[in-house]
C-alpha cells in the first residue's frame, strides 16, 4: 500500500471520528492507539467501524508506533487526539526519536495554550513543527466537519492546511478552519500557543451558551411549571427565528427525550454538572489579562455549585428563601421576556469572550487576532455555532478594532430592545428565589459598563485609608494622591 498522508494517534471519539472524516475527504490514513490492557481501542476500530476501509486500503492500523510513523508520508502529518496534559508529552516523547526533520505533529486535544507554546519551542529545537489546534463540534463535528482553530508553527500550518480545510465544515463555501495569528498588517504569523488559547475561550464561551439555556429551563420549569415538552416547543420556536443555534436545536432534543419506560430522560438526570477543566481555565485567563468575563465566570461557577448537590440538599431545609407564589403574571410574555433575556446575556457574553481574546493575542503570544474571520470559523462546525457570529462578524468587518462587541449599532440597538424584558427577568427570578447567575451578571456588567460614575471611588479611598495605596482626583486624573484619613499619621 502507499504511504499514507496523515497519521491520527487516539482512537477515542474525537480520533476514529476525525480518521474516518479524513478518509471521505480522500486522504489514506495511519491510525494507532496506544494498546493497555482493558483497552483495545485500535482493534475494535480496525474489526469494526474501520474494517472495509483497511481492505480498500485506505486505512492502516499498527500496533506499535515506530511502524506506525515509517507508513506516512514525509514530511509526516500527525494529529494526537488524546487526553490534554501529561500524556501529549509522554506520546511527543515516544514519537520524537521516530521522527525526521521537517515532520510535523499536530495536538487536536483541548490542551492549555501554554504546555503548546513549550512544545512548540522545543520541538522546533530539534527541528519539528508543532501545531495545537482547537478542535470543536464533539463526535458529529469530528465525522462530518468540525470547527478548527489551529495555531503553532506558520511552517507546520502551510504543510497541512490543506489536509485541515479539507475535513473542516464550511459556511457558505468557506472552510470553517483558518490560521490563527496575524502580524500588524494583517499577514499570517506563528503564534504558538494561539490556537489553544481560542478553543479555551471558545469553550468557555460554550459553557455560558449553556448556562443561559438551563437558566431559561428552570424558569419555565419552576416559574411556568412547563414540562420538558412545552419547554422544547418553546425552544423551537425561538430557533424558528432562524437564529439556527445548534445548542438550542439540541436542547429542544434532549428535553424530548424519553427513555425506554416513556418518561422524560432530563427529569431523571442528577443536576451535578462535571467539567474537565477549560471554562475554569477561561476564567483563569480573564483574571490574569483583567478582562471581566463574568458571564463565563458565573458559568463555571455555576456548575461547581451543582456539584455541591449533598450540601444543596441540606441546605434546602435550612435556608429559607421566598414562600412559594403561583405566577399570575402574562406566561406569554415572560417566555417572550426570558427569550430576550437569553438574547441581551449572550450579548454580554460574546462581548466580553472576544474581549479577552483581542487581549490575550498580543499579549500572550506576540500576534494579533482577525476577530471577523473567528466569528467565521465558529459559524460551522463547532459547539456554539449559530447564527448570532454572523452580526459578530458583520460588527468585526464594520470596524475591525471594535473594543466591546455591545457598542456595535446593531448589539447596541439589540440591547435596548431587550433590556426592560431582561430586568423583568431577573426580579421575577430573584422574588420567586430561582437562580439565575449568568443572565443577572450579564445584566450588571451592562449596567456597570454604562454607568458613568461607578462606586470605585470608595474603593480607592478604602485602599488608600488601610493601605495608603493613594488615589486619583476626578480633576487631576495620573497625578496620585495619598490622604491622612484619621490626621494620626502613623511613626
Ligand atoms: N469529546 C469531545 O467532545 C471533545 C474532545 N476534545 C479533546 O480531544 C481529545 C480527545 O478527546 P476524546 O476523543 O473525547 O478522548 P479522551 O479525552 O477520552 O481521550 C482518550 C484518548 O487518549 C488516549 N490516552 C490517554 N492517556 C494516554 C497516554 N498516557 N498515552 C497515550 N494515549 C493516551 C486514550 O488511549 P487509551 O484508550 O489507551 O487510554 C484515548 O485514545 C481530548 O484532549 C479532548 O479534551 C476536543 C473537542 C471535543
Ligand atoms: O471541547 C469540547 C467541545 O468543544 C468538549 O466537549 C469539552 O471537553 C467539554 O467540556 P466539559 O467536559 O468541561 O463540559
Amino acid at each position: 500500500m502507499d504511504k499514507t498522508d496523515i497519521g491520527v494517534i487516539g482512537l477515542a471519539v474525537m480520533g476514529r471520528n476525525l480518521a474516518l472524516n479524513l478518509i471521505d475527504n480522500g486522504f489514506l490514513v495511519s491510525v494507532y492507539n496506544r494498546t493497555t490492557p482493558g483497552e483495545r481501542l485500535l482493534q475494535d476500530f480496525l474489526e469494526n467501524d474501520a474494517k472495509h476501509l483497511v481492505s480498500e486500503g485506505k486505512l492502516v492500523g499498527s500496533f506499535n508506533l515506530p511502524s506506525f510513523v515509517e507508513g506516512i508520508k514525509p514530511p509526516r502529518r500527525i494529529l494526537l487526539m488524546i487526553s490534554a496534559g501529561p500524556p501529549v508529552d509522554s506520546v511527543i516523547a515516544e514519537l520524537v526519536p521516530v521522527l525526521e526533520q521537517g515532520d510535523i505533529i499536530m495536538d487536536g486535544g483541548n490542551s492549555e495554550h501554554s504546555d503548546t507554546t513549550r512544545r512548540c519551542r522545543a520541538l522546533r529545537n530539534m527541528g519539528l513543527h508543532f501545531l495545537g489546534i482547537g478542535v470543536s463540534g464533539g463526535e458529529e463535528g469530528a465525522r462530518h466537519g468540525p470547527s478548527i482553530m489551529p495555531g503553532g508553527s506558520l511552517e507546520g500550518w502551510l504543510h497541512t492546511k490543506n489536509i485541515l480545510q479539507a475535513i473542516s465544515a464550511k459556511v457558505d463555501g468557506k472552510p470553517c478552519c483558518s490560521w490563527i495569528g496575524t502580524d500588524a498588517v494583517g499577514n499570517p504569523t506563528s503564534s504558538e500557543g494561539a490556537g489553544h488559547f481560542i478553543k479555551t475561550v471558545h469553550n468557555g464561551i460554550g459553557y455560558a451558551d449553556m448556562q443561559l439555556l438551563a437558566e431559561a429551563y428552570h424558569l419555565m420549569k419552576d416559574l411556568l411549571s412547563m414540562g420538558p415538552p412545552d419547554i422544547a416547543q418553546v425552544f423551537d420556536s425561538w430557533n424558528a427565528e432562524n437564529l439556527e443555534w445548534r445548542l438550542l436545536e439540541n436542547t429542544a432534543e434532549i428535553l424530548r427525550f424519553k427513555d425506554e419506560f416513556g418518561e422524560y430522560l432530563i427529569d431523571k438526570i442528577r443536576d451535578a454538572a462535571a467539567q474537565k477543566g477549560t471554562g475554569k481555565w477561561a476564567v483563569i485567563e480573564a483574571a490574569n489579562a483583567g478582562i471581566p468575563a463574568n458571564v463565563i465566570a458565573e458559568s463555571v461557577f455555576a456548575r461547581f455549585v451543582s456539584a455541591s448537590k449533598d450540601e444543596r440538599l441540606a441546605a434546602s431545609t435550612q435556608l429559607v428563601g421566598p414562600a412559594f407564589q403561583k405566577f399570575v403574571g402574562d406566561r406569554i410574555t415572560m417566555m417572550d421576556d426570558i427569550k430576550k433575556a437569553v438574547q441581551a446575556s449572550k450579548i454580554v457574553l460574546y462581548a466580553q469572550g472576544f474581549m479577552l481574546l483581542q487581549e490575550g493575542l498580543p499579549r500572550l503570544f506576540g500576534c494579533h487576532l482577525n476577530c471577523a474571520d473567528l466569528a467565521q470559523m465558529w459559524r460551522g462546525g463547532c459547539v456554539i455555532r449559530s447564527k448570532f457570529l454572523d452580526h459578530v462578524k458583520n460588527a468585526f468587518v464594520l470596524d475591525p478594532q471594535l473594543k466591546n462587541l455591545m457598542m456595535d449599532e446593531y448589539f447596541s440597538r439589540t440591547l435596548a430592545d431587550c433590556q426592560l424584558a431582561w430586568r423583568r427577568v431577573t426580579v421575577t427570578a430573584i422574588n420567586h428565589g430561582i437562580p439565575t447567575p449568568a443572565f443577572c451578571s450579564a445584566l450588571s456588567y451592562y449596567d456597570s459598563f454604562r454607568c458613568p460614575r461607578l462606586p470605585a471611588n470608595l474603593l480607592q479611598a478604602q485602599r488608600d485609608f488601610y493601605g495608603a495605596h493613594t488615589f486619583e482626583l476626578l480633576e487631576r486624573p495620573g497625578v496620585f494622591l495619598h490622604n491622612d484619613w484619621t490626621g494620626v499619621k502613623p511613626k
